[in-house]
């Protein structure tokens, strides 16, 4: 099975990214098992921007296909935030926890009905000597009260999804899987990845 390496060091992304690749036909390595990566500063303006310069960055340095995923949370009644800046809104540490418990408090007297959010996901994929290219998913919900549920990573015990009735920490990898920002974005991709080139 081919290799594809993914410009990330978040594990529970890596976790994702193993399945949804599987599918695919990919076995997958991350920054995780690739020590000596530059660190990539993500001062871009949007997810696409960050993506973009993960993917290519890391591609540059080993010469290999790289996906790099820059997502996070947008919350309507908090003007978009925390947007780009989700991994770090309650300070450098990028502490999930306390990113989460964040936003409960800025949310504090804001009704259910108006606690409208979305996760969104930019997926750029970067071949040595190919123009880099970009996808997006999203994934709509409502923030609750109270983190839910010990699935997942980062925002998923606060990101209620209406149609299941649980929040995304309450999911499977699988059920995750079917409906995520993630997935969906890399469905963008999906016949880029099928091309011989990858192969
Ligand atoms: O499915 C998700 N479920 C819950 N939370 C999520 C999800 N997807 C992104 N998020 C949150 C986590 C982090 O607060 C931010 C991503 O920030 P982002 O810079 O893209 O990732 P990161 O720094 O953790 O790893 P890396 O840049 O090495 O890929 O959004
Ligand atoms: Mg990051």
């Amino acid at each position: 099975m081919n290799e594809i390496l993914i410009a990330t060091k978040n594990q529970g992304k890596v976790r994702e990214f193993e399945d949804l690749f599987g599918q695919f036909g990919y076995r997958i390595k991350s920054l995780l098992d690739i020590k000596n990566a530059v660190d990539v500063v993500e001062d871009g303006a949007t997810f696409q921007e960050n993506a973009l310069k993960k993917a290519e960055t890391i591609a540059n340095q080993f010469q290999i296909p790289t996906i790099a995923d820059d997502s996070g949370l947008i919350v309507d009644a908090l003007n978009g935030r925390p947007g780009v800046y989700s991994a770090r809104y309650a300070g450098e540490g990028k502490n999930d926890l306390a990113n989460l418990k964040k936003v409960l408090e800025e949310l504090k007297d804001v009704p259910q009905i108006e606690r409208a959010a979305r996760f969104h996901c930019s997926l750029a994929l970067a071949i040595p000597g190919k123009q880099t290219v970009v996808v997006d998913g999203t994934c709509e919900g409502f923030i609750t009260k109270e983190p839910i549920g010990d699935q997942g990573f980062g925002y998923d015990p606060i990101m209620l999804i209406p149609s299941l009735g649980k929040t995304m920490a309450q999911l499977t990898k699988q059920e995750k899987n079917a409906i995520s920002h993630r997935s969906v974005a890399l469905k963008g991709l999906a016949e880029l990845l099928s091309n011989a080139v990858l192969k």
